[in-house]
C-alpha cells in the first residue's frame, strides 16, 4: 500500500489538475493507496508522522507538489524515522529536485513512467543543524543573498500571477531586483572539513546536492548525487551590477569563470556569522548565526 500526499496549492493549483488526470487515466487503484491533502504550511510533515502513527503497511509515499512540499515530507520522514520509498511528481513552480534527479518535469510523463516503467535511484539528503535542531534538505541550502531572494519570492503575491501566466522563473528575477540594491554583504567564518576560512563581503554561499537552485539555475555545475560530498559555491567581493550579470551567466553555466565565484567540494561545513543571516533550505527561509551541514548517512530510494 502507498500514501499519496497532495499539496493542492503547489504550482498555483496545477497539482490538483495533475492528481485529477491521474485518477481519470486509472493510474491508481483506490484500494491500494491512502490519500492525504495538505491544508497549511508544515502540514505535510505532520501527515508523515500521522502515517507512521497509524502503523499501516505503507511502503511508498508519492508526493504531488513542489520543492516546498517535498521538503516538508522528508523532514516528516526524518522526525518519525520512517523507512520508506519516495516518489515525486513535480507540480510546483520551481521543481529543482526533479531536475537534479532527472525526473520528468512534465508531471504527466512522470506519472506514466511511475506507473508503467518505474526505476529506482539512491539519494542522499543534506542534513543541517540550527539552534540544536536537525533538519533535512533535498536540493540545496543557501545563505545570504539567495535566501533573501527566496523570502521575497515566497512572500510575494505576484508568484501566483507569474505561475498563472506560465512565467514562473520570472518571479525569481523580480525577487532578485527587489533584493540586490538593499542587501548588505556579510563576513562569514567557515569550517570546511576541519579547515577554517573567513570570507568577507559575502553575497552568497550555497551547499548543493545537485546542480540546480532557484527554479532551474545551474549554480553547482559539477554537483552529482552522491553519498560523500556537497558542492559549495561562494560569491564574495562583487559589485551589485556584476552580481546581476552573474545571475544571467548562471543560466549558461558560465558564472564559475568570474573571479568572485569559487566552488569546492566538502563533506561537512560549519558556518558562523557575527550577525543573523538569512538561509533557505529548498526554498524554506529562516535566520540563524550558526549552522552545521552534513550529508545524511542513510540513502533513500527514490522511485522515478
Ligand atoms: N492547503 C494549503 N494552503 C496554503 N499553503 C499550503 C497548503 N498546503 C501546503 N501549503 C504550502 O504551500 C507552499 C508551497 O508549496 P510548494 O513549494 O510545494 O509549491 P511551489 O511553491 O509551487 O513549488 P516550488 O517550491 O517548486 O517553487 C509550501 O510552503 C506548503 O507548506
Amino acid at each position: 500500500m502507498y500514501a499519496l500526499i497532495l499539496n493542492p496549492k503547489a504550482g498555483n493549483g496545477k497539482s490538483k489538475s495533475v492528481y485529477q488526470k491521474m485518477i481519470k487515466q486509472n493510474h491508481i487503484n483506490e484500494h491500494l493507496y491512502k490519500m492525504y491533502v495538505t491544508k497549511y504550511q508544515g502540514h505535510a510533515t505532520e501527515i508523515v508522522q500521522q502515517i507512521k502513527e497509524e502503523n499501516e503497511q505503507v511502503e511508498k509515499i508519492i508526493v504531488i507538489g513542489g520543492d516546498g512540499t517535498l521538503y516538508e515530507v522528508i523532514n516528516g520522514i526524518k522526525k518519525s524515522n520512517l523507512v520508506i520509498q519516495l516518489a515525486f511528481i513535480p507540480a510546483g513552480s520551481g521543481n529543482d529536485f526533479a531536475r537534479g534527479c532527472q525526473i520528468h518535469l512534465n508531471p504527466y510523463k512522470q506519472i506514466k513512467q511511475l506507473f508503467t516503467n518505474p526505476k529506482t535511484i539512491q539519494y542522499w539528503f543534506g542534513q543541517y543543524e540550527v539552534n540544536e535542531d536537525q533538519y533535512l534538505f533535498a536540493s540545496s541550502i543557501g545563505f545570504g543573498f539567495d535566501a533573501e531572494v527566496a523570502k521575497v519570492v515566497n512572500e510575494s503575491r505576484l508568484k501566483k500571477w507569474f505561475n498563472a501566466l506560465h512565467l514562473a522563473p520570472l518571479i525569481y528575477v523580480y525577487g532578485l531586483l527587489m533584493t540586490i540594491f538593499k542587501y548588505k554583504p556579510k563576513t562569514l567564518s567557515l569550517n570546511v572539513d576541519g579547515e577554517c576560512i573567513k570570507i568577507d563581503h559575502t553575497w552568497l554561499i550555497t551547499v548543493s546536492n545537485h546542480p540546480y537552485f532557484g527554479g532551474g539555475m545551474k549554480i553547482a555545475l559539477d554537483a552529482e548525487v552522491n553519498p560523500n560530498n556537497f558542492t559549495i559555491t561562494t560569491v564574495n567581493n562583487i559589485s551589485r551590477w556584476k552580481l546581476l550579470f552573474l545571475f544571467i551567466t548562471v543560466f549558461f553555466g558560465k558564472h564559475t569563470k568570474l573571479k568572485e565565484v569559487h566552488t569546492f567540494e566538502a563533506k561537512e561545513i560549519k558556518l558562523s556569522s557575527e550577525v543573523p543571516i538569512m538561509y533557505q533550505a529548498d526554498g524554506y527561509t529562516n535566520e540563524t548565526q550558526q549552522c552545521v551541514i552534513n550529508k545524511e548517512q542513510e540513502s533513500i530510494t527514490i522511485i522515478k
